[in-house]
């Protein structure tokens, strides 16, 4: 049971961020936030206290074959177990609101907004958009909303950030009544990342209005181009699959290629969104979807992992360069996630021969991973800085909560 438990549910442990980090709110009003991040076979939560954090972990594997934990009900229960065990508890006095990450806020939800049953059956409204990550968002409200009932407790949507684009980046050239009725448009996703990141990597611009590039490369990857504050173009599209290659997903493709794969292999529908959506990217290319396992093979000089890998960083500087184009000019270029933060070869392949933009990779400092990996002087920066999305949370939660308190 010990060993198997280390495998499914791992407990981080406390920490402060930095300074420039404080969450909003009263000087002596210490604010506590649970934040739950329910994936499609994970729950992620993370307490925090005035943007110190008290606990966090993350219960895995859920639902899959072999696994205890069943689903999103026992992960939750695994969740609030451990939070009681260290006196924690969701039933603390202490706790002042729950921050929930959902995926897909459609048109309906431009910012955080406070759950109620209406809210709810917004969501709801929304899953054929997001039918894998959805669902699990719901479930971690449901259960932490009859839990705490007397909590407010917000929902953060991915897409909301992404609602300033316009509607020149965010409409698709299909038939425009089908489209309107239907919601079919670019939404975009990751938005409470590139939110944080994008706030962080103006900071470094000489002079705002600062134009910023993010490169969210986790398991999920997303690009974004962002001027003084507002998102005006994201790299993901009506779903999670547009765009970057991916762990998993391939991103940027001909449809064509799904009705041929349907008429010529006489594949379903379904089989070719797995196909798309879980054996394709990295792991479609090369059998490996996580970066370190590409890098060791590709350092080894496996062609298969050396194909993956530069179909990868192809597809991230055709992005750098068509959010350039987009921006006019560049003042930040941020990469962040597990990828972005960790992966010298990614992040000097990516910006490789860019120099005539202004974008250079000093080899040392980004084989260092300096938070600055620019040459001094550099006319555009680039920079490795870490996401954290269960704090973006918390302080969009917090928003909201004294916004709704002083109304
Ligand atoms: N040191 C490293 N070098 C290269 N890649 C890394 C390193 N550490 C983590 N990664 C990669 O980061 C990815 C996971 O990113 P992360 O942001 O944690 O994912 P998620 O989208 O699930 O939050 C994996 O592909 C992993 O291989
Ligand atoms: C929306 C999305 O792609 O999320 P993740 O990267 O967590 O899969
Ligand atoms: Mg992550």
């Amino acid at each position: 049971m010990g060993h198997y438990q280390i495998l499914i549910s791992r407990i981080f442990a406390p920490g402060r961020r930095d300074v420039s980090d404080e969450a909003p709110g009263e000087e002596d009003d210490v604010s506590r936030v649970l934040v739950l991040n329910t994936g499609s076979s994970s729950v992620k939560y993370e307490l925090l206290s005035d943007g110190e954090r008290l606990a966090s972990g993350e219960v895995e594997r859920i639902g899959e074959p072999g696994s205890p934990v069943a689903d999103h009900e026992a992960a939750l229960k695994i969740v609030a177990d451990e939070l009681k065990e260290r006196d924690l508890g969701i039933d603390s006095p202490e706790l002042t609101a729950i921050g929930h990450r959902v995926v897909h806020g459609g048109t309906t939800f431009t910012e955080p907004t406070l759950i109620t049953d209406e809210v709810v059956e917004d969501i709801e409204r929304l899953i054929p958009l997001a039918p894998l990550h959805n669902p699990a968002n719901l479930a971690g409200i449901a259960v932490t909303r009859r839990l705490r009932p007397d909590l407010p407790q917000v929902a953060v949507f991915d897409t909301a950030f992404h609602s300033t684009i316009s509607p020149a980046a965010s409409t698709y050239a299909i038939d425009r009544e089908t489209a309107v009725r239907l919601g079919i448009r670019r939404y975009g996703f990751h938005g409470t990342s590139h939110a944080y990141v994008s706030r962080k990597a103006a900071l470094l611009a000489d002079a705002p209005p600062a134009n910023v590039i993010v490169l969210h490369l986790g398991n999920g990857a997303s690009a974004s181009a962002v001027s003084a504050g507002r998102c005006v173009d994201t790299s993901m599209g009506m779903t999670p699959l547009e765009g970057l290659v991916m762990g998993t997903r391939s991103g940027d493709l001909d449809p064509e290629v799904v009705f041929y794969l349907s008429r010529t292999e006489g594949l379903s529908i379904d089989e070719i969104d797995t196909l798309l959506n879980r054996r394709s990217g990295m792991l479609g290319l090369c059998g490996d979807n996580d970066m370190r396992a590409v890098q060791k093979r590709v350092a080894a000089g496996d062609p298969d992992a050396e194909l993956a890998l530069s179909v990868y960083c192809h597809r991230l500087r055709k992005y750098v360069g068509a959010y350039y184009a987009v921006l006019g000019t560049v003042d930040v270029i941020a990469f962040t996630g597990g990828v972005g933060e960790n992966s010298a070869p990614v992040r000097e392949r990516a910006l490789a021969g860019l120099g005539a933009l202004g974008i250079t990779v000093d080899p040392v400092r980004n084989e260092r991973g300096e938070s600055l990996i620019s040459p001094d002087g550099a006319v555009v920066k680039v920079a490795v800085i870490p996401t954290d999305e269960e704090f973006e949370i918390a302080r969009q939660t917090l928003e909201i909560v004294s916004r709704t308190n002083s109304e």
